[in-house]
């Protein structure tokens, strides 16, 4: 299968620490890959340097086939590369239907103007963003507080109003920071099965996540970091089973 993503000896340093050391790998563009690894191993700065929140201070990016190493994160959007943050950002006074038409507008139709204040000319557009939205939302789970404000909306269901809106702007490779962190074991399930649903709809995905069940269950492909280095990379089952990965953890 074709790599949406590759990753090539990118490696990144703070002052004498090597917090990502030549990790090289591919993500297919089909399917869910998670990066895991200890506290420190580098997961969070390696997700930043693809994203390109922070440079590299070696290696190269490429997104379908096209050197990004130096792209700035909204370049990266695009060209279809979108992340979400560990962090909620919603427009709190919006509901969750306009926080995805948000996403959608930013991507296509005039910018953040025409989403909040609809000029005549995104009225034709308006219409097209109103399905989108509903699909998005039917996608993740959420139809049923379209109309609901973000900011009565409980943590685990803003987390997966993120993600609508990240989707909103028609990524080919979706990047989840850390999506669990934070929900119940009822909530992490609705993420599993909408994290599926997404790759199934032939969206590729990364994440980082601390949450192993999670990643045992969603992930075809698992790559581990341990001090900045890639130890593993392999299916969920070829990585729980790897000596390197099982001592790294104990250790
Ligand atoms: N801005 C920074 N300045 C200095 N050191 C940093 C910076 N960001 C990260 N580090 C260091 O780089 C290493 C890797 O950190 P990083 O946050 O990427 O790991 P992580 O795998 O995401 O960890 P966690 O699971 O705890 O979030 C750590 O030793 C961390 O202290």
């Amino acid at each position: 299968m074709s790599a949406i993503l590759e990753v090539k000896n990118a490696t990144r340093s703070f002052g004498g620490l090597v917090a990502v050391n030549d990790v090289s790998f591919s993500v297919p563009s089909r399917g869910v890959t998670a990066v895991i690894g200890p506290n420190g191993a580098g997961k969070t700065t390696l997700f930043n340097v693809i994203a390109g929140t922070i440079s590299a201070n070696g290696g190269t990016i490429l997104l379908n086939g096209e050197d990004v190493t130096d792209f700035k994160p909204e370049a990266k959007a695009a060209k279809g590369l979108v992340r979400t943050f560990q962090l909620v950002k919603l427009f709190q006074d919006l509901t969750a239907a306009e926080n995805v038409k948000v996403g959608f507008h930013l991507k296509t139709h005039g910018g953040l103007f025409a989403a909040l204040f609809q000029p005549a000319w995104a009225r034709a557009a308006e219409r097209n963003s109103e399905k989108t939205a509903a699909d998005l939302l039917d996608l993740v789970g959420l139809s049923k507080v379209a109309q609901t404000s973000a900011s009565i909306l409980p943590y685990g269901q803003q987390r997966l109003l993120e993600i609508a809106r990240a989707l909103a702007c028609q990524p080919s490779i979706l990047l989840l920071d850390e999506p669990a962190a934070g929900l119940n074991a009822e909530e992490s399930e609705r993420l599993a099965r909408a994290i599926r649903r997404i790759a199934a709809d032939g969206t590729a995905v990364l994440l980082i996540e601390h949450d192993m069940k999670l990643v045992m269950d969603i992930a075809d492909d698992v790559v581990v970091l341990d001090y900045g280095r890639k130890i593993a990379h392999g299916t969920p089952d070829a990585v729980r089973n790897d000596p390197a990965v099982l001592a790294a953890y104990l250790g």
